[in-house]
């Protein structure tokens, strides 16, 4: 398989100036894995990425959290693909659920802004799961393949994705997803990619699980043989983000 590990640190609408730069400094001093052990990107908020860019080590990359859903222009508010490209900024993260169910992203609208950003360059994490609503009717696959499916039909190369599963009822909560719960959707996101995409972008491409995890359940989900790494929300704002990205050891 030979995927490399992936932990990614989603900071959503957090920070000021000085909260972010003592984030950066913990980091900073944090002992990791080398890069051919692990990569690490981490999401500021669009309004602190010159700094964080500037200031993070650089071994960590970053991310922006959203972006246009094509070139720029008459769009108040938004950022655009290629102004992440012109400031530096490699990736970005897409569909993320709170962006799906607070401002609507449609899966259609997800999949094309995947196809826009990877066209401009960028590298992109795409952002899958389920509510628990969804999963109690056993719907998860059926939502998870509608939104993979409005990705694959628009994205032809996939060298430049990770896809995130993050289980809505897992965002926030606490309640991680098992380890068997996670390896089992991994798995059928595999297998759907492999019958929809190809074999190849199947092994090769990165899933990683997001939702709820911390220091003490990192290590367990991070030995499951489909989980190629994670998607941080709340523990990347602390210390412990060091001790999830050990996880890859
Ligand atoms: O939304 C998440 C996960 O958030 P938590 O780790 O806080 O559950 N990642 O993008």
């Amino acid at each position: 398989m030979g995927r490399k590990f992936f932990v990614g640190g989603n900071w959503k609408c957090n920070g000021t100036t000085e909260s972010v730069k003592k984030l950066v400094e913990v980091l900073n001093q944090g002992e990791v894995p080398s890069e051919d052990i692990v990569e690490v990107v981490v999401a500021p908020p669009f309004v602190f990425l010159p700094l964080i860019k500037s200031l993070l080590r650089s071994d960590f990359a970053v991310a922006a959290q959203n972006a246009w859903v094509k070139k720029g222009g008459a769009f108040t508010g938004e950022i655009s693909a290629e102004q992440l490209v012109n400031l530096g900024i490699p990736w970005v993260i897409l569909g993320h659920s709170e962006r799906r169910a607070l401002l609507n992203e449609s899966n259609e609208f997800v999949g094309a802004k995947v196809a826009y950003a990877l066209e401009q360059g960028l590298k992109v994490i795409p952002c899958v799961g389920e509510t628990l609503e969804q999963r109690e009717a056993g719907k998860t696959m059926d939502v998870i393949t509608d939104q993979l499916k409005a990705i694959a039909d628009k994205v032809e190369h996939w060298e430049n994705v990770v896809l995130a599963y993050e289980p809505v009822w897992a965002i926030g909560t606490g309640k991680v997803a098992t380890p068997d719960q996670a390896q089992e959707v991994h798995v059928d996101i595999r297998k759907w990619i492999a019958a929809n995409v190809s074999e190849d972008v199947a092994s090769q491409v990165r899933i990683i699980y997001g939702g709820s995890v911390n220091g003490g359940n990192a290590n367990e989900l991070a030995h499951q043989p489909d989980v190629d790494g994670f998607l941080v929300g709340g523990a990347s704002l602390k210390p412990e983000f060091i001790d999830i990205i050990k996880a890859a050891e």
